[in-house]
């Protein structure tokens, strides 16, 4: 008699997916630009001021001059259907939709369409279980964290009714590591002096706050094969995913450098950084590079226009002779296997709970 109740129950309930990515501005106009960055930096899991000094930082100095230099740099990535990021979140949900037998929205942290918008389509779907998955393979306050807080403020305030069971950051999955590495192999040219890991940036900072175990120190304990602080340790995660990805794909450590990008403002963050090694590489005679981001799962604004046409700008100028930009997981059919993976194994193991 328990048992049947329990098993009546869980048939009651319908899951469903949301694919949550960092968000663009609604169009490349300078006054949508300037309400992205605005609702962006005035998060404090991005910048972690107090409220008074992270207004004063954003809204007094960052939003006079940023949003029209951003502006400018969107428009140049920008294509008929919309943002990059948007357009490959999108694509991800069409493709998995035909695959899996539960509804799958996106929901964007920043902007349109939001998480809220998300869980409402599920909702309206009839959906009372949501597997949410941040499409970040990397922990990071400014990334997974600020998904989850936002996912679980909506949940309690607008649907206090359904569950949220949230999917892990992937980095170190076997899964995720061979889709990348064979997607890296099939799109590294035959001859190359380097291949650069360059992974969005973080203040330094950040990773001393969300470390719960104090250890780390931001040295070599990021690279060591295990320190209970890497769970939450950003630069670890990226050491790992870096250290895996060329073991598969067979290559000598010194074909390969870990670098961080984007920073924003004049704290210190993660060294070293990718503009300045673009510019190092030719005086130490690499002329023939190839780069990777593996931070993000999606090409966008900080991979097409950052990387593969300003980086490249960088490096050419420097000396550099050949850069090959080698594009995110995007919509590969490989990616959207793993994606699949990782889903259904959040839904088991929710309809096991
Ligand atoms: C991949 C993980 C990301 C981390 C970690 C991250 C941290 C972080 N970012 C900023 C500031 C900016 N980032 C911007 C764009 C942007 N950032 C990510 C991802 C991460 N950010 C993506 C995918 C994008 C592209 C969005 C798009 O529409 O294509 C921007 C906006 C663009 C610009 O003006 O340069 C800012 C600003 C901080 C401060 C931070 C950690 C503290
Ligand atoms: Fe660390
Ligand atoms: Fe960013």
């Amino acid at each position: 008699m328990h048992t049947d109740l329990i098993q009546t129950s869980k048939v009651q309930q319908k899951k469903g997916i949301l694919l949550v990515n960092l968000g663009s501005p609604r169009s490349t106009e300078t006054k949508d630009v300037r309400e992205y960055l605005d609702e962006f930096l005035m998060d404090d899991k991005v910048i972690d001021y107090p409220w008074f000094f992270r207004s004063l930082l954003v809204q007094g100095i960052i939003l006079n001059t940023r949003p029209k230099k951003s502006a400018a740099a969107y428009k140049t990535v920008w294509t008929e259907e919309g943002s990059p990021l948007i357009v490959f979140t999108q694509k991800i949900m069409d493709k998995l939709e035909k695959i899996v037998d539960v509804p799958v929205e996106i929901g964007m942290r920043y902007a349109q369409p939001s998480i809220e918008n998300g869980i409402k389509k599920l909702v309206d779907q009839g959906v009372t279980e949501i597997v949410l998955f941040p499409l970040y393979p990397q922990y990071a306050m400014s990334t997974t964290e600020t998904v989850i807080e936002k996912a679980e403020e909506v949940r309690k305030k607008k649907f206090p009714n359904i569950k949220i069971n949230y999917i892990q950051p992937f980095y170190n999955r076997e899964i995720y590591i061979n889709c990348l590495a064979e997607s890296i192999r099939e799109k590294l040219p035959e001859n190359f002096d380097a291949l650069q890991f360059s992974y969005h940036g973080v203040p330094e900072r950040h990773i001393y706050k969300t470390d719960p175990t104090k250890t780390c120190n931001l040295n070599d304990c990021c690279s060591r094969d295990s320190n209970p602080s890497h769970q939450f340790c950003y630069r670890h995660q990226c050491f790992k995913v870096t250290e895996k990805v060329i073991e598969k794909l067979g290559l000598p450590k010194e074909k390969v450098m870990v670098t961080f990008q984007s920073r924003l403002g004049k704290d210190k963050w993660m060294e070293p950084y990718t503009d300045e090694t673009l510019e190092n590489l030719p005086k130490m005679g690499i002329k023939n590079l190839a780069i990777v981001c593996p931070a993000f799962v999606s090409d966008c604004l900080e991979t097409l226009e950052e990387i593969s046409v300003e980086g490249k700008e960088e490096f050419l100028h420097a000396g550099g002779e050949v850069f090959n930009y080698i594009p995110c997981l995007n919509d590969e059919d490989r990616w959207i296997e793993v994606v699949k993976t990782l889903c259904m194994e959040k839904i088991n193991e929710f309809f096991l709970v």
